[in-house]
């Protein structure tokens, strides 16, 4: 999810509201001394030049600035922790350490990660209250035994174990996202020769290629082609969506926040009007339809629908919860990541021909058709795309994997408070010099061979050579992009192979020339693109910057 910030816009087209805003500003002060002299809490407290604005305002309207000012006080106080206010009645804490960080995704009672999938439910995906009540009244936990205290919960009322044993069966387990992937590839395939006449040069950006061709073959792959022909702009309102997302989250009125609501709304009405017109023209939710078939697309969305229906939800909640969270959540994130891969290869000429000599190892000829496909296994097994793709997600997923503390959390020598927030920040622990920093490619930096280690590997005439080889080794518990526990991303396995495959297929099927980075409106960059700001803290990160290329198609 990802999206710029319309607060500070907001502010100064509303002079009354801004007037209201600075006189709360005079009185929280007040509140806070007399909060603050009750608060025994030994954990460093971000400071706030207001208390309970700034650090809020900062928070919702300029995350790289909360970023930065956090990572100060982190360096000043080294506790890897810190307290702050997000309203007067919420605490939040952020955790840096891998010790702290894994201790958040261990099994354990007292926290939970309930909180932040309701309030995206309401706020991001518009869930009405019957829907939402059900996941509301369920404090069971998504594991196949329930939490302690909730034995008791009929099974039908599991409704977090429910979701979560249909994400893991239908999209987490290996052999559905291999097969998930097979049909991205033929989809994705399909996409570029019908762009691409063969040996012809085109000049496109990297972004506007991905973002029209891999949204749409993921999308079908996921969803079916249906939807794709029932709303040719489908695609077009997903990115739509894609840049109010964050302003949703927290769930500002209406009135504050019409236009982004409207979008969301739109989107929602779309998903729901295409679910509900193919039940009523018959499809059969109860039918073997095979991994994927056109109307309602792979086993992952149907067995979700079909899930739903049986529990009692509306058809809004399929379409606007199954479909847009899944179309929403699938490219909003891997498309940036793989926008960045392509753009680091792109640029570099040896790095460029370097992945396409390993890609090279991976293609196979079917020897009928003469069709040639990426071997799915081998490519997922290759050192230095491996490397470039965590090392694009570690540069450009800036997310703050969220739970609750629903009763005290000890956490090394800390112990938090219920009802607070804990947040593992990876734009924090992904850049951190001490983990990731070699002398001469600091962390900041794409370094494509950070995350090789050279072997000897003996040939079969004894000859000894060094080969690259793949490692993360000491550095897993600093990498957590699909965040961890029970919880953790259901789509990881897919977005990995998405991201491998499109970055392999088309270093190995097109000759690339660079022909230079321009703006968002067209006219020429005098510098390649960075972070796109307005994205940070909102998971994948785009780039601010369009890199333009001549495709040649070689088959
Ligand atoms: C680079 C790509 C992606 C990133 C960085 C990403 C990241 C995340 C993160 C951080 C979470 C929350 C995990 C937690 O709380 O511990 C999450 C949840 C989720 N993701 Fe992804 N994701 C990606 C791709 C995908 C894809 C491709 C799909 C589906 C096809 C997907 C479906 C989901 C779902 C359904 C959840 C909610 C799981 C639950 O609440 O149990 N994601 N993702």
């Amino acid at each position: 999810m990802a999206s710029p910030s319309p607060v500070s816009e907001w502010l100064t087209e509303r002079p009354y509201t801004a007037t209201f805003i600075a006189i709360a500003m005079l009185l929280l002060p007040t509140i806070s001394l007399l909060r603050s002299s009750g608060d025994k809490t030994a954990v460093p407290k971000l400071p706030s030049t207001i208390p309970y604005v700034t650090n809020t305002y900062h928070y919702m309207t300029n995350m790289k600035t909360f970023y930065e000012r956090s990572k100060a006080q982190l360096r000043k106080t080294s506790k890897n922790i810190l307290a702050w206010n997000l309203t007067p009645w919420m605490k939040v804490y952020l955790v840096t350490s891998p010790g702290h960080i894994q201790a958040l995704f261990r099994p354990n009672p007292a926290i939970s990660s309930d909180k932040f999938f309701h309030l995206i439910y309401e706020n991001l995906w518009g869930a009405s209250l019957a829907d939402r009540e059900k996941f509301l009244n369920d404090n069971s936990g998504r594991g196949k035994v329930p939490l302690p205290g909730y034995e008791n919960v009929l099974p039908e009322q599991r409704y977090f174990a429910g979701m979560h044993a249909v994400f893991h069966d239908h999209l987490a387990a290996t052999a559905k996202s291999n097969m998930l992937a097979a049909i991205y590839q033929r989809f994705f395939a399909e996409e570029l020769e019908g762009k691409f006449p063969l040996g012809e040069g085109v000049v496109e950006g990297v972004q506007q290629l991905l973002n029209v061709h891999m949204a749409t073959a993921a999308t079908a792959t996921l969803a079916g082609k249906g939807i794709l022909a029932r709303w040719p702009k489908l695609i077009d309102w997903l990115w739509d969506f894609d840049k109010v997302a964050a302003s949703l989250v927290w769930g500002l009125p209406r009135w504050m926040n019409r236009s982004a609501l409207e979008t969301r709304d739109s989107l929602r009405h779309a998903c729901k009007q295409y679910i509900e017109e193919e039940l009523a023209k018959g499809f059969d939710l109860e039918a073997d339809h095979g991994n994927w078939e056109p109307i309602m697309g792979s086993t992952f969305q149907r067995e979700t629908i079909r899930w739903m229906k049986q529990g009692g939800f509306s058809t809004e909640a399929m379409g606007a919860s199954t479909m847009v969270a899944m179309l929403f959540g699938t490219n909003a994130n891997s498309i940036p990541v793989t926008v960045w891969c392509l753009m680091e290869v792109i640029e570099d000429k040896s790095l460029l021909e370097a992945v396409r000599e390993e890609v090279n190892t991976v293609l196979e000829t079917d020897p009928d058709t003469g069709a040639r496909t990426i071997n799915m296994q081998k490519l997922l097994a290759l050192p230095l795309l491996q490397s470039i793709y965590v090392e694009c997600i570690r540069l450009h997923v800036s997310m703050n994997v969220t739970r609750e503390a629903i009763a005290p959390v000890k956490l090394g020598d800390f112990t938090l408070d219920k009802g607070s927030l804990i947040q593992a920040c990876t734009e924090i622990s992904h850049l951190d010099e001490e983990v990731w920093g070699d002398e001469n490619h600091p962390a900041t930096e794409f370094w494509a061979a950070r995350h090789l280690k050279y072997v000897d590997e003996t040939d079969e005439n004894g000859n000894v050579k060094k080969v690259p080889q793949f490692s993360m080794a000491g550095r897993q518990n600093d990498w957590f992009p699909y965040g961890g526990g029970i919880s953790i991303c259901p789509g990881r396995h897919f977005a990995k192979q998405e991201i491998m495959l499109t970055t392999a297929i088309i270093v190995a099927r097109f000759d690339l020339e660079l022909v230079g980075w321009v703006n968002k409106d067209g006219t020429p960059s005098d510098r390649p693109a960075q972070n796109d700001v307005k994205y940070a803290g909102a998971a994948s990160v785009p780039p601010d910057r369009e890199m333009r290329v001549r495709f040649t198609r070689r088959w």
